[in-house]
C-alpha cells in the first residue's frame, strides 16, 4: 500500500512533473538560466522564506507532541538561518547587503504563495498546516536530488546554480523532508475521508503556488506596488 504522502504527490503529479520541465528549473540545472532570472528569483525567494519561517514557527507552536514541536523548531532554524544563508551568500557575492533583501518587495505571486500558507496555518487543522508546507520542502529535496543526479553544472561564479543544487541535494535538507512526508503520512492516517480529501485540497493548491514561482521568476515578475517588506 503506497503512502499517504506519495498519494498527494500523485494527486498533483501533472503539477509536479510541469516543475521539472519548467525552463527555469531546466536552466538552473543545464547552467543555462540568464543571472537576471536567478537573481530576481532569490530576492523573491528570501521575501518568501521570511513567510515560511512564520508558518513553521506556527508549526512548532501548534504541533500537538513535544517532539514533533522540537523537529519544527529544529526546521525552523534550518529554514531561516542555512537555507537563508545561501541566499544571503548569493547576494553579497552580488555586493547585496542582507539589509536589501529584507526591503525587498513582493510580487503578486509571491505575496499569494505566502498569504495562501499562513491563512492556512491560522484557519485550518494540524494537519492541513502540514500538507500546505510539505510541497515546499519535498518539492526542492526532489529537484535538487534530479539536478544532482543528472550531473549539476560545472561550477561558475557569474552563474552560481551548482552550489543552489548541492544545497538541495544535500542529505541534510533530503532528511527535512523525509522527515515532513513522514509525519504527513501519519498524520494523514488519523484523519476520516473528508480530512484527506481536505488535505489533497491543501497539497494540491500549495503545489501550484511552487510552480507559479518558478514562473514569476522566469518572467521577472515586478514587485507589487503597495507592497510592505517583511510583512
Ligand atoms: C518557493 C520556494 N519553495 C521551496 C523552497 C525550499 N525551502 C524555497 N526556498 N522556495
Amino acid at each position: 500500500m503506497s503512502s499517504f504522502s506519495a498519494e498527494l504527490r500523485a494527486g498533483a503529479a501533472d503539477v509536479w512533473e510541469a516543475q521539472h520541465s519548467h525552463p527555469f528549473v531546466r536552466g538552473i540545472g543545464d547552467g543555462t538560466l540568464a543571472l537576471d532570472r536567478f537573481r530576481h528569483y532569490v530576492r523573491q525567494d528570501y521575501v518568501y522564506l521570511v513567510d515560511y519561517g512564520r508558518l513553521l514557527a506556527l508549526a512548532c507552536a501548534r504541533a500537538p507532541e513535544l517532539e514533533t514541536m522540537r523537529r519544527f523548531a529544529e526546521l525552523t532554524q534550518a529554514i531561516l538561518v542555512t537555507e537563508m544563508d545561501l541566499h544571503r551568500s548569493f547576494a553579497a557575492d552580488w555586493g547585496v547587503p542582507a539589509a536589501d533583501l529584507e526591503s525587498e518587495r513582493a510580487t503578486p505571486t509571491t505575496r499569494a504563495y505566502g498569504d495562501f500558507l499562513l491563512r492556512t496555518a491560522a484557519l485550518g487543522d494540524f494537519a492541513e498546516l502540514v500538507a500546505a508546507l510539505l510541497p515546499c520542502m519535498w518539492g526542492y529535496a526532489e529537484v535538487g536530488e534530479r539536478l544532482a543526479a543528472a550531473g549539476p553544472p560545472e561550477p561558475d561564479p557569474a552563474r552560481p546554480y551548482a552550489r543552489w543544487i548541492a544545497t538541495y541535494a544535500d542529505p541534510e535538507f533530503q532528511a527535512l523532508a523525509a522527515w515532513c512526508r513522514e509525519l504527513m503520512d501519519r498524520l494523514g492516517a488519523a484523519c476520516d475521508d473528508a480530512g484527506r480529501a481536505r488535505l489533497r485540497a491543501v497539497f494540491a493548491e500549495s503545489s501550484r503556488h511552487e510552480l507559479a514561482f518558478w514562473d514569476a521568476a522566469w518572467r521577472l515578475e515586478p514587485a507589487a506596488r503597495d507592497q510592505r517588506s517583511l510583512g
